[in-house]
């Protein structure tokens, strides 16, 4: 396919509407190209030959949409938003699932009868920001009105029977309160409008819980086949303990659960860890246990004083595990270091800090087509 054809499936990016996709010129495959090139130059212990790559569907692939709030009360917008008060519709995208684009219809025709008047970024005034949406794989969602204050929210609870009758796979509906005039797109607040509080993530045989400010990998399809992996290298080494550090609502930790192996996960998130617990819990593992907290600050302890699994799995945000969590893990002699990163960079620098490991595969799951972005997964095995 060349690049014409490409624009043609994009109208938003043919028209110069959004450049989100910085890289929606270029045809897919060279697109991957690209990424492992970009990784080997990273990582110069591993050619570029010997890099696999995991590539993604190249339309509808994204769970989730953060979309601006814009347009008028009659005629809403959801897409971008500028602050010379301009907007741009992209509620076709084509990133998200036709449900999904199904959704915004539905949420647009809410907007009015609920009198959410879009926030207006260059005078302030206003009320709804943002609309975020989630999708599970069964098309299940999970809706998130960002506003401004609580104005609006007994007309936003009068009115939402009304949605979900449109909208009866909107599981879970909140609204969450970002008072300050910033570059957010949510704030600390968030007020559950229905009974069920979590998401649920069909996984293969694991069911994943998500909750509104938990994260979860934007791209199902590539997560699964993420976790699945993680899973087989991790039974190939057979570890009898496993950490999971940065875990989120448990994704690997879960996935590499086996009985005799003892599983520990952890994260900052108070709420992703309930969300984890509940998937053991429901899947009866029994030697998982995940805990809420600083994974650096815990694992570093924990390995000062003598415990050392023989696996531990790293997925931290973008700014890596730093010098101190690397220097921790190679004084302890932790034999092999599963490390998977959204950030090729950080990755690099983390390597180059954990000294004596030696990458023994390193593969691209490309989480992020039509972006320079792209999650990779390297084992690092102690020389
Ligand atoms: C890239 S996400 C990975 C989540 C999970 N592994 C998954 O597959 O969904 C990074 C996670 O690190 C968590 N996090 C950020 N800082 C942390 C810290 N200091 N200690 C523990 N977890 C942290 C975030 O809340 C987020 O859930």
């Amino acid at each position: 396919m060349d690049s014409y054809d490409r624009r043609m499936q994009c109208d938003y990016y043919a028209a110069g509407r959004c450049h989100s996709c910085q890289w929606m010129d270029i045809p897919y495959p060279a697109q991957v190209r690209r990424k492992i090139e970009q990784v080997a130059s990273l990582i110069p212990a591993f050619p570029a030959s010997r890099i696999e790559a995991h590539t993604s569907a190249e339309w509808n692939f994204r769970n989730k949409a953060k979309m601006a709030v814009g347009g008028t009360l009659d005629e809403p917008t959801l897409g971008l938003t500028t602050l010379h008060g301009d907007s741009t519709d992209l509620s076709h995208c084509p990133l998200y699932p036709p449900h999904i684009h199904e959704a915004f219809a539905h949420i647009k025709w809410f907007i009015t009868l609920a009198r959410l008047t879009p926030y207006d970024l260059q005078t302030g005034r206003g009320e709804l920001k943002f609309v975020l949406v989630t999708t599970s794989p069964a098309g299940d969602l999970l809706v998130r009105f960002v506003v401004r204050s609580t104005e609006s929210l007994t007309r936003v609870r009068k009115f939402l029977p009304q949605f979900q009758e449109r909208v009866p796979s909107s599981r879970v509906v909140t609204m969450n309160v970002l008072p300050q005039h910033k570059a957010a797109t949510e704030g600390d607040r968030e007020i559950y409008l229905t009974r069920r509080r979590e998401l649920p993530m069909q996984l293969g045989g694991i069911t994943l819980y998500l909750r509104p400010q938990s994260f979860f990998q934007t791209n199902t399809s590539m997560a699964q086949a993420l976790y699945l992996r993680v899973s087989q290298i991790v039974d190939a080494i057979a570890p009898k303990a496993l950490w999971d550090l940065y875990c989120g609502v448990g994704g690997f930790a879960l996935h590499a659960a086996r009985p005799g192996r003892s599983v520990v996960g952890i994260e900052i998130s108070e709420s992703a860890i309930e969300c984890a617990r509940l998937s053991a819990a429901q899947a009866g593992l029994q030697d998982v246990t995940f805990m809420a907290g600083d994974a650096p600050e815990r694992a570093i302890s924990a390995l000062k004083a003598g415990a050392g699994p023989e696996v531990v799995i790293v997925n931290p945000p973008r700014r890596g595990i730093g010098d101190e969590l690397a220097h921790a893990l190679r004084a302890a002699k932790i034999p092999a270091v599963v490390y998977s990163s959204c950030n090729p960079v950080s990755l690099a620098r983390d390597i180059e800090a954990l000294g004596c490991y030696q990458p023994e595969s390193v593969e691209i799951f490309d989480m992020f087509p039509h972006t320079g972005h792209t999650e990779v997964l390297t084992v690092l095995r102690r020389r």
